[in-house]
C-alpha cells in the first residue's frame, strides 16, 4: 500500500481522502519545519503533500529513495526544487484553482485596507484615540487599478476591481486581447501600466524575468501617490527602492502579504507609514484550504493507486478516464523504448516517434515520455517517465514527434525509430483487442512478436540450416524456447529472430551464438512484463 506523510498544516479532510482511496497516511503538520527529521523519514513514503512550510529541498529529494509524487496544496511551488524532483522522477503537482477566489479577494481587501488606512485607524481607535483627522483615505471608483499578471488570480482581481467601477488595465504577455475584452481590462505594456496606475497589484509568479519587476527605476515612473499591493510572491517588489518611496512621499501606501524573507519577523517595510502586513494570509480560508486539501489528496491518491496525473508541473496529465485506456499503450511504448534502447551501442542523436491510427488521438505526451524513458534507462537506470523529456534534453537528443490519424494494415501502431551517430534504426508495434502489445517491424522486416521477460534478438544471413544450429545450441545450453518469432525482407537476405527464452540467457551462450556460421549480432534483451 502506497504511504503518504502530511508534513504541514493540511485540513483533516486530505487524511479522510487518502484513507478513503486505499493510500496510507501519517498526518505530522510540524515536520516539516524540522528540515533534518524530515530527511530522516521521508526514504519511508512514496508521496510528500505541502503547503509552503516545508521546503523540498535538494537535500530532501536526494534522501526520498521511495517518492514518486510530491503535492502542493497551494499554486506557488517556490519550495520544491522541480529540476532535482523531476532529475529523480518524482512527479511534482500543484492544486491550481483551489484557492484563487480566496487569494484574489485577500488583494482587494488590501486594496481597501491601504486605501482607508484601516490597521492604523483600528489601532489608534481601539487605543482610544480617535484621530479622526489623521486617517483620510481615498476612493477606489474611477482610479485606475494595474494588474501585473493577469492569470487565474489577476483575472478574478480584475472582475472584482470592474464592479467595484474601477479602471483596470493588465500587462501580461501570455493575455490573449479576446480574454481581456472578456476580464473588461485594457491590455498594456509595463510601462504605460506604471505612468497611469493609481494602484498596482501583483500577480505573476516569481521568476527570473518578474523579480523586482517592481525596481527604484519602475517606482520612478510611477504617478506620485500611488499604492502598491503585494499577493502574488516576495521579491516581485525591490523592498528598499519601495521602503525609500514610502519614506519620501512618492508612494502613499503598500499592502504586502508576501516577502523577500519569510516567515518575515523584520522587513525594511514594517513601520512605514500606511504600510498594511498580513503573514502570507493569501490562502487562508477555510474554503479554501478544504479546497487544497481535498484536491491534493485526490490528486495525488489518484497517481499513486491508478496512475493517473492532473496538474503536475513536470509531466503531462492523464486523467482517471484515460488512464486504463492508455494502460496497453504505455506497456508498448515501453517496450519499443526499452527494445531500441538495449540494441543502441553508438552515441544517441535523435529520437522520431510516430502515431498512427486510434492511439494518434490519445494522450502521445505521456506516451513519447514512457518510449524516451525505455530509452534511456540502459544509460541511465534512475530514468523514468517523469525525467526522461529532462534527461534527453539535457544531452541535446532532439525529439520528434508525429500523429497521423488514418490507419495502415492495424488500427494503431507505434514506429520509435532512434538516430544514432552511426544509423537509424527503427521498431514498430501495436496493440491488438485483447490489449496486448504486439512487435511487428524491425527495422523495416515484419514479424508479429510477444515480448516476454527474456529474449534473444538475433540478426542472422537468412541461409538454411542456421535455426537448426541454433536450436541444437540453446538445447545444449539447457534453454527453453518458449516462442520462436522470425522475419526477413526477401529469401538469402538479413532475417530477425526474436526469441523469448524460459530463463535469462547468460554472455556466455550470447557468445556461441555470435559464433555460430551467419549470426551478425545476438543480444540477450529484458522487459518487464
Ligand atoms: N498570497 C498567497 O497566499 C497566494 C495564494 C495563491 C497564489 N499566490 C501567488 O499568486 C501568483 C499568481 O497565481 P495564479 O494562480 O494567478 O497564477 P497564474 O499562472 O494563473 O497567473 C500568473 C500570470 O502571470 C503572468 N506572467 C508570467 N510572467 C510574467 C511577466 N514577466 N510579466 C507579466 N505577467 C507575467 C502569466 O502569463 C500568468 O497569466 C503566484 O505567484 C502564486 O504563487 C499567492
Ligand atoms: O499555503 C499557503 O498558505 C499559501 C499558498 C500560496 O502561497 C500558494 O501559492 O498557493
Amino acid at each position: 500500500m502506497a504511504k503518504v506523510l502530511i508534513s504541514d498544516k493540511l485540513s483533516p479532510t486530505a487524511v479522510q481522502v487518502f484513507k478513503d482511496k486505499g493510500v496510507e497516511v501519517d498526518y505530522l503538520p510540524d515536520l516539516g519545519k524540522d528540515k533534518d527529521k524530515l530527511i530522516e523519514v521521508i526514504g519511508q513514503y512514496d508521496g510528500l503533500a505541502i503547503r509552503s512550510a516545508t521546503k523540498a529541498t535538494e537535500k530532501v529529494i536526494a534522501a526520498a529513495d521511495n517518492l514518486k509524487v510530491i503535492g502542493r496544496a497551494g499554486i506557488g511551488v517556490d519550495n520544491v526544487d522541480i529540476e532535482k524532483a523531476t532529475q529523480r522522477g518524482i512527479i511534482v503537482m500543484n492544486t491550481p484553482f483551489g484557492n484563487s477566489i480566496t487569494t484574489a479577494e485577500h488583494a482587494i481587501a488590501m486594496m481597501f485596507a491601504v486605501a482607508r488606512q484601516i490597521p492604523a485607524a483600528d489601532a489608534s481607535t481601539q487605543a482610544g484615540k480617535w484621530e479622526k483627522s489623521k486617517f483620510m483615505g481615498v476612493e477606489i471608483t474611477s482610479k485606475t487599478l494595474g494588474i501585473i499578471g493577469c492569470g487565474n488570480i489577476g483575472g478574478i482581481v480584475a472582475t472584482r476591481a470592474v464592479g467595484l467601477k474601477m479602471k483596470v488595465i493588465a500587462f501580461d504577455p501570455f493575455l490573449s486581447p479576446e480574454r481581456a475584452v472578456e476580464l473588461g481590462v485594457e491590455k498594456v505594456e509595463l510601462a504605460d501600466l506604471f505612468k497611469r496606475a493609481d494602484f498596482i497589484s501583483l500577480h505573476t509568479p516569481l521568476t527570473d524575468k518578474t523579480r523586482n519587476i517592481v525596481s527604484a527605476d519602475a517606482i520612478a515612473t510611477m504617478k506620485d501617490g500611488v499604492r502598491i499591493i503585494n499577493c502574488a510572491r516576495g521579491g516581485l517588489v525591490d523592498e528598499d527602492a519601495l521602503a525609500e518611496a514610502i519614506k519620501s512621499g512618492k508612494v502613499a501606501g503598500a499592502a504586502f502579504d508576501v516577502f523577500t524573507n519569510e516567515p518575515a519577523k523584520e522587513n525594511v517595510l514594517f513601520g512605514l507609514p500606511n504600510v498594511v502586513c498580513t503573514p502570507h494570509l493569501g490562502a487562508s480560508t477555510s474554503e479554501a484550504q478544504e479546497n487544497v486539501a481535498i484536491q491534493v489528496a485526490e490528486q495525488m491518491a489518484d497517481y499513486l493507486v491508478n496512475g493517473a496525473v492532473s496538474n503536475a508541473l513536470n509531466m503531462p496529465s492523464i486523467t482517471a478516464e484515460e488512464a486504463p485506456r492508455l494502460t496497453p499503450f504505455v506497456k508498448l511504448s515501453d517496450q519499443l523504448g526499452s527494445f531500441a534502447g538495449q540494441l543502441t551501442e553508438s552515441g544517441l542523436k535523435g529520437i522520431r516517434i510516430e502515431y498512427e491510427g486510434d492511439v494518434a488521438e490519445m494522450n502521445t505526451r505521456a506516451l513519447t515520455s514512457v518510449v524516451l524513458a525505455g530509452v534511456l534507462k540502459p544509460l541511465l537506470q534512475t530514468v523514468n517517465m517523469v525525467s526522461a523529456p529532462a534527461m534527453a534534453k539535457e544531452r541535446g537528443i532532439t525529439i520528434e514527434e508525429t500523429r497521423r490519424e488514418q490507419q495502415g494494415n492495424y488500427e494503431n501502431y507505434i514506429r520509435l525509430t532512434l538516430v544514432t551517430e552511426r544509423q537509424e534504426r527503427s521498431v514498430a508495434g501495436t496493440v491488438f483487442g485483447d490489449a496486448k502489445p504486439r512487435i511487428i517491424q524491425i527495422k523495416g522486416i515484419n514479424m508479429e512478436a510477444e515480448l516476454g521477460e527474456n529474449m534473444l534478438y538475433i540478426t542472422n544471413k537468412d541461409k538454411p540450416g542456421f535455426i537448426g544450429r541454433l536450436g541444437t545450441l540453446l538445447g545444449t545450453s539447457e534453454l527453453n524456447i518458449a516462442t520462436f518469432n522470425l522475419g526477413r525482407k526477401q529469401a538469402g537476405d538479413d532475417a530477425i529472430a526474436l526469441i523469448e527464452i524460459d530463463g535469462s540467457i547468460s554472455d556466455a551462450v550470447i557468445a556461441e551464438i555470435e559464433a555460430l556460421e551467419g549470426v551478425v549480432q545476438a543480444k540477450a534483451l529484458k522487459f518487464s512484463v
